[in-house]
């Protein structure tokens, strides 16, 4: 199937808010990659949403700077479709849809504005069928893609290195135990009746077990994911985003992005803005607009309330049981592997150098700070 069929099928614009639209309805309309798309973040915003406008330019990826042919843009025109050269490859619910709205107004990188979700869910369709999705590039612009999920997915770093062992994979992190109270918000938005989070996330909470089996809680044990990755790629070839930065230092956040992908900085603060009423940042200029956006309602809901008393009873025993546990654990048994000494030693020397905001360390020592 080729990009240009599946943007053709596009879901109409729905005036629904952020949170309510259902996913079964954006099925019946979408075609399967939109559909895996949608399937991560399934709410759309209004007409300010950012997510509609990146759905609506993700075929061409076109650029507000790209200089204009016949109203088509130079990639456009004389650009191939090539495999991405790198991945916002997770975590879910971190910022990863920021990031990439925030780097795609880059002149030189250009960005399949779905999740193509090809090296877990749609891995046999092949490399060409992956490659067709991509936005046309010049030799010079970078190739850029996210799906969250590839950072859980067994398989992914495998797949990836096998297409390339060069691929640069971004990593958006975020505290795991916010992250996993924005993950259950998303759910509850879909299934209203689940079980509360506190069901979930402990098999028995006066013996302090934690379920580390529910998704939302596996997701955030970092390092164990980790460690995967490391069996196939340098640490230089990744890059964190501390997806709490990004919100209060999206510049800051971005030049490090740009930095690590070889890019000129060229998105600086100038691009941004605080907006009071969504409480982020939002572009000032985004792609293939003149009008300042910021993203969807789906991004920035506001989560489900926990009361003070619990949160501070859950997060020490979130705590104790996401890294450090496992940290612990694997340090007492003797059993290091040469990449989770290096994973460790890495989290702890960017932590140290302020390069990266260690996801647990402040909400664990200062659990008032969430
Ligand atoms: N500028 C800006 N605007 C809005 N939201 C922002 C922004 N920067 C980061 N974030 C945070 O991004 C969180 C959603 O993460 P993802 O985009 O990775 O979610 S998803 O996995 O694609 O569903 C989302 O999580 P929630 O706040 O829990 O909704 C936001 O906190």
């Amino acid at each position: 199937m080729t990009h240009q069929g599946y943007e053709g099928k596009r879901c109409p614009p729905s005036n629904n808010a952020g949170g309510k639209k259902l996913l079964g309805e954006l099925n019946n309309c979408a075609p399967l990659e939109v559909r895996s798309a949608l399937d991560e973040s399934p709410a759309q915003g209004g007409s300010s949403d950012l997510r509609d406008q990146s759905k609506a330019s993700a075929s061409s990826g076109s650029h507000w700077t790209d200089l204009k042919l016949s109203g088509m843009s130079v990639a456009q025109k004389y650009g191939n479709k090539k495999l991405p050269n790198a991945l916002i490859v997770g975590v879910k619910k971190g910022g990863t849809r920021a990031v990439l709205e925030f780097i795609r107004i880059h002149p030189d990188v250009r960005a399949l504005g779905t999740e193509p979700h090809f090296f877990d869910r749609n891995y046999d369709r092949g490399l060409d069928w992956y490659r067709g999705l991509m936005p046309r590039t010049l030799d010079s612009q970078i190739t850029l893609e996210k799906t969250p999920s590839y950072f859980v997915t067994r398989e992914a770093p495998r797949r990836i290195s096998s297409m390339s062992h060069e691929t640069k994979l971004i990593v958006v992190v975020r505290n795991p135990v916010t992250r996993a109270i924005s993950d259950y918000t998303q759910t509850l938005t879909k299934k209203p009746d689940i079980p509360t989070f506190e069901e979930l996330a402990f098999k028995n909470i006066s013996l302090g077990l934690v379920d580390t089996s529910w998704n939302a809680i596996r997701i955030g044990m970092y390092i164990l994911h980790l460690e995967n990755w490391l069996q196939y790629f340098r640490l230089s070839q990744m890059h964190f985003v501390s997806g709490e930065r990004l919100i209060t230092d999206p510049a800051g956040e971005m030049g490090r992005v740009q930095d690590f992908l070889g890019l000129k900085r060229i998105i600086t603060d100038k691009h941004f803005y605080f907006n009071r009423t969504k409480g982020f940042p939002c572009l000032k200029k985004p792609e293939s607009s003149n009008q300042p956006r910021c993203l969807g309602k789906s991004k920035g809901r506001t989560h489900v309330q926990i009361e003070q008393e619990a949160k501070e009873t859950w997060l020490a025993l979130l705590c104790q049981n996401l890294e450090l546990p496992h940290v612990q654990k694997q340090r007492a048994s003797g059993n290091l592997t040469d990449s989770f000494i290096i994973t460790i030693q890495h989290v702890e020397k960017m932590g140290q150098a302020g390069g990266f905001v260690n996801p647990l360390h402040s909400l664990c020592t200062n659990p008032r700070s969430s």
